[in-house]
């Protein structure tokens, strides 16, 4: 992960960040065609809407302002998402109608990925630039699934984003059977439910209220702070109530509109929303429409990452070894025997071999999930 500086203001323009067309003669180098755009301004893309960006400028200024622009020419095929920090000229003035032109995308510290389904044949970026994947889960109602979790904490891992799981709704059940599956992770967890007598006063976009645990809503409310986060979790798990909690009163009543300028947020892409009294650059991205991510091109030696006290083990296997539970020679199954993984070795491989399948690129298998997940 790069510095803290490189998040969010500054212009690490790299030569990288965009394709110019080739110029018709084809002889001087590319970058003397390109215009210097010295005056551009870093933005935060806040949403995406039929071709129009929603960008925050001018961040944690008194000058912070919502500018919607257009992509320039050459970035047509470029897909820019919510996360991304792209440079803004023309009309930033944000004022009514005013529009801006997108002339570059700046390099991505991460990306996640929609997966392809039924709908969508292609996997797409979803967001960019998170630091976090928050996982959202109720102990019940809806039942909690072990699979999405597991394939949520490989997306991130090979995302290289940091998972967090937050289970909603311990009121209703206690998550400690849940949690069992994964107690040898090295996994944060967040427990929440409802108090009814004391707690945090929220609606959901439904307009249900609720009160949840202060406990609850001021420990996430730390993980999150200074940090890009994506909250990701199946209808009914109470995401929006907790959102609202974290965001406050602005979108719970009804709109993204403190942060975009407009109404209600109807489209199925995801949203930047601003954390109430949080540092700056705390951001948490909602996800609407968007149940998993895509995990077609996990790479095993990045699940493994998370996994560095098994990780040395694999310098014992053949090259190309999976790793999995197929894997045949795997060195990390003498590697825990032995003790070199500590006592703990034996689960941690179980724990990182459930991951390594529920990641498998079984063309059937990520097709039923996708169903299951209720992709919209
Ligand atoms: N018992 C209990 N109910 C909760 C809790 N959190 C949220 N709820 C309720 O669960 C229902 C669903 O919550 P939402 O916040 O709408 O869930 P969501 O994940 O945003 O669902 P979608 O809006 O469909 O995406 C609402 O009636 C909430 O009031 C909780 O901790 N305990
Ligand atoms: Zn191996």
């Amino acid at each position: 992960m790069s510095e803290a500086g490189n998040r969010r203001g500054s212009r690490a323009w790299d030569e990288s960040d965009v394709r110019i067309r080739p110029n018709k003669k084809g002889t001087r180098p590319r970058t003397k065609n390109r215009p210097a755009y010295e005056d551009a301004v870093t933005g935060r893309i806040v949403t995406v809407d039929r071709g129009r960006y929603t960008a925050v400028v001018d961040e944690d200024t008194a000058q912070e302002r919502i500018v919607v622009a257009a992509r320039a020419r050459e970035l047509r095929r470029e897909p820019v998402v919510a996360g991304d920090l792209v440079a803004l000229v023309g009309d930033l003035s944000g004022g009514p109608d005013s529009l801006a032109r997108l002339v570059r995308i700046q390099e991505r510290r991460t990306v996640l990925r929609r997966s392809a389904d039924d709908t969508d044949p292609v996997e797409r970026v979803v967001v960019a630039n998170a630091d976090q994947l928050v996982i959202v889960v109720a102990a019940a109602n809806p039942e909690p699934r072990t699979g999405f979790i597991d394939r949520a904490l490989v997306a991130a891992y090979d995302a290289g984003i940091e998972p967090l799981l937050c289970i909603t709704k311990a009121d209703l059940r206690d998550p400690t059977e849940l949690l069992a599956n994964y107690e040898h992770l090295d996994l944060r967890v967040i427990v929440s439910r409802t108090d009814d007598g004391v707690g945090v006063e929220t609606t959901s976009d439904d307009g249900d209220s609720a009160r949840l645990s202060h406990g609850a809503v001021d420990a996430l409310r730390a993980e999150l702070d200074g940090q890009v986060s994506v909250l990701l979790g199946h209808s009914g798990v109470g995401k929006s109530t907790m959102v609202n909690a974290l965001t406050g009163s602005a979108r719970a009543t009804g709109g993204v509109n403190a942060v975009t300028g407009r109404g209600r947020h109807t489209s199925s892409s995801a949203l930047a929303l601003k954390a109430a009294d949080a540092s700056a650059g705390t951001w948490i991205i909602d996800t609407p429409g968007i149940r998993s991510f895509g995990l077609a091109h996990v790479d095993a030696d990045r699940i493994l990452q998370a996994f560095p006290d098994l990780e040395p083990g694999t310098e014992r296997c053949e090259r190309g070894c999976l790793h999995d539970a197929n894997a045949v020679h795997c060195g990390l199954d003498s590697f825990v025997e032995e003790g070199l993984a500590g006592d703990s070795g034996p689960v941690r491989l179980a724990s990182l071999r459930r991951l390594l399948s529920a990641g498998s690129a079984d063309p059937r298998g990520s097709a039923h999930d996708a169903k299951e997940l209720g992709h919209q």
